[in-house]
């Protein structure tokens, strides 16, 4: 830590952390298990954002595996390449939305492997068992394509039947080198093909989108949560969301999920409480013909709005969520309106890394004179107002993944349903102490996420005992106490 810490350009201690992690992996887990407050942001968002931009020449030793258009017809042998045969868990990406910084290729690879540290730190899955992948189709960045330092295919993004035919190979070699209980995370994916891929190879595979049911399940947990400061139900909200893709729907389905099962109202009336706005403006019916699917359950009866401000004074949300991947769009008037009429207002600026966050901790607590419940997907330090000191939440789906993962692979789940999403955010909800709400904090701290991973994993797994999709058999008596003994801890066994 003392050398890390003496480095003070937060690129350089990325470098340095993946220089550990490559030379003495025990060590490097242990330094980020037990400082993880303090290296989460290093390993992960913000500065892996930056990595990726510059992963080209930063770039070292391989760290994940590279799938790329070439590749066609042998699939399956590049994945024998990898060294370890008994994988449980596979985080991939093709880079297109790479947080909310775009097409980054395959420079994508710094989130799959960022992320599959956060499943052995967080969520105990053994590192040998963790593969990161980027499927490299090309990429529409032109900055890239000229940059000597790039290192993926220097050609534009494949698509249709192309991009296709390669996915589809992959998902077949996948099962049959590792089997049908393979977890299959799919990240930063563009949404023009997410929401594709979830629902075509959720059929034959254990597959999740980290982006559409990860962010979902623990945005809702961080609701229940400030329900419980703010009072009233999930029912009682009206939400307002400012971008309307991947975490946006996915999040609301999820949220009018839960609303719906505890108020028995069907899904469709529940869905009428929540409004998004994409690049240009309220989702509404008049717009429905030429919406992308996953919108359209939300385009409900309003006149047309063209910006975020106007559809907040018109529909008075009392919880306003950014899923934009667009900074600084919440405004001082937008945040004073949201006060004008909330006397708490559930503020969530979800997008990532920092810089693309629709507002920062401080402006949330100042323009809504510290009344707002703030939550943000990448860190920021606490706030000073007024005498009182606000400490903001990191609503970020690293709360759930790892823990969810974990739940998934110790029980032998077969398909994920989400009734197990709806098991994590409550179990993640429940994790949210009053001591947590006095610093008007929504999420409990990092520090104790490998416990908080524990109840995830064990809540997820019952459900899936529940659902009968666990072929783990018979189901553990004690599932937490199960799931802590097959979490990998960083310890040198002791051979005497
Ligand atoms: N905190 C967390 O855990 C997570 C955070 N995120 C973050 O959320 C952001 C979005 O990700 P994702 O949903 O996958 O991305 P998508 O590309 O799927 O969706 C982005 C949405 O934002 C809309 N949008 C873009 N620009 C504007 C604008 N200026 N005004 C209004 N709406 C706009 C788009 O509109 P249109 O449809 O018209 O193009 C689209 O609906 C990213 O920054 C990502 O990092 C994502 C997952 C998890
Ligand atoms: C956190 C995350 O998954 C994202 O920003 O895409
Ligand atoms: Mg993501």
């Amino acid at each position: 830590m003392h050398n890390l810490r003496s480095y003070t350009v937060p690129l350089h201690r990325y470098i340095a952390m993946m220089d550990l992690q490559e030379r003495n992996e025990r060590l490097f887990y242990k330094l980020l298990i037990d400082n993880v407050e303090e290296l989460l942001p290093v390993v992960y968002t913000p500065v892996v954002g930056e990595a990726c931009q510059k992963y080209g020449s930063i770039y070292r030793r391989p760290q994940g595996l590279y799938i790329s258009l070439k590749d066609k017809g042998k699939v399956l042998e590049v994945l024998k390449n990898w060294p370890e045969r008994s994988i449980q868990v596979i985080v991939v990406t093709d880079g297109e939305r790479i947080l909310g910084l775009g097409d980054l290729g395959c420079q994508g690879m710094g989130i799959p492997v960022g992320k599959l540290s956060l499943y052995t730190a967080l969520g105990g899955v053994r590192p040998s068992a963790c593969l990161p992948i980027t499927i490299d189709v090309g990429t529409n960045n032109e900055t890239l394509l000229n940059d000597e330092y790039y290192i993926g295919l220097r050609q534009r993004r494949a698509t249709g039947e192309e991009y296709h035919e390669l996915l589809q190979e992959f998902m077949n070699a996948v099962k049959q080198n590792y089997g049908e209980k393979v977890l299959v995370q799919f990240e930063d994916f563009a949404n023009h093909n997410a929401f594709d891929l979830l629902a075509k190879y959720s059929k034959s595979h254990l597959v999740f989108n980290d982006d559409i049911q990860g962010t979902a399940s623990v945005v809702l947990a961080g609701l229940l949560a400030a329900l419980r400061m703010i009072g009233g139900g999930l029912v009682d909200q009206t939400y307002l969301f400012l971008g309307a893709g991947e975490a946006g729907t996915g999040i609301a389905e999820l949220i009018a999920l839960e609303m719906s099962k505890h108020t028995e109202l069907p899904v469709d009336d529940c869905r009428k409480k929540i409004w998004l706005v994409d690049s240009k403006g309220l989702l509404v019916e008049s717009r429905k013909e030429s919406l992308q699917h996953f919108k359209k359950p939300f385009a409900h009866e309003h006149e047309e709005l063209k910006t975020l401000l106007e559809a907040v004074q018109s529909i008075k949300p009392t919880v306003l969520i950014g899923t934009s991947g667009v900074g600084k769009t919440f405004t001082q008037e937008v945040i004073e309106a949201m006060a004008s009429f909330n006397e708490k207002p559930v503020i969530f600026s979800l997008s990532n890394p920092t810089s693309h966050s629709e507002c920062t901790a401080e402006e949330a607590y100042t323009w809504s004179k510290g009344t707002a419940v703030f939550a943000s997907g990448s860190p920021f330090d606490p706030v000073e107002y007024e005498g009182k000191t606000f400490v903001p939440g990191q609503s970020n789906n690293a709360y759930v993944f790892p823990g969810f993962g974990l739940g998934v692979v110790i029980s032998g789940a077969i398909r994920v349903h989400d009734d197990m999403l709806l098991a994590a955010s409550e179990a993640l909800a429940e994790e949210a102490t009053q001591e947590n709400f006095d610093k008007g904090l929504i999420f409990p701290p990092f520090t104790n996420i490998r416990k908080i991973s524990a109840s995830i994993a064990a809540k997820v797994a019952a459900k899936a005992y529940d659902l009968g999709l666990a072929s783990r058999l018979p189901r553990p008596d004690d599932l937490v106490k199960y799931a802590e003994s097959c979490m990998y801890t960083p310890l040198y066994r002791s051979y005497r």
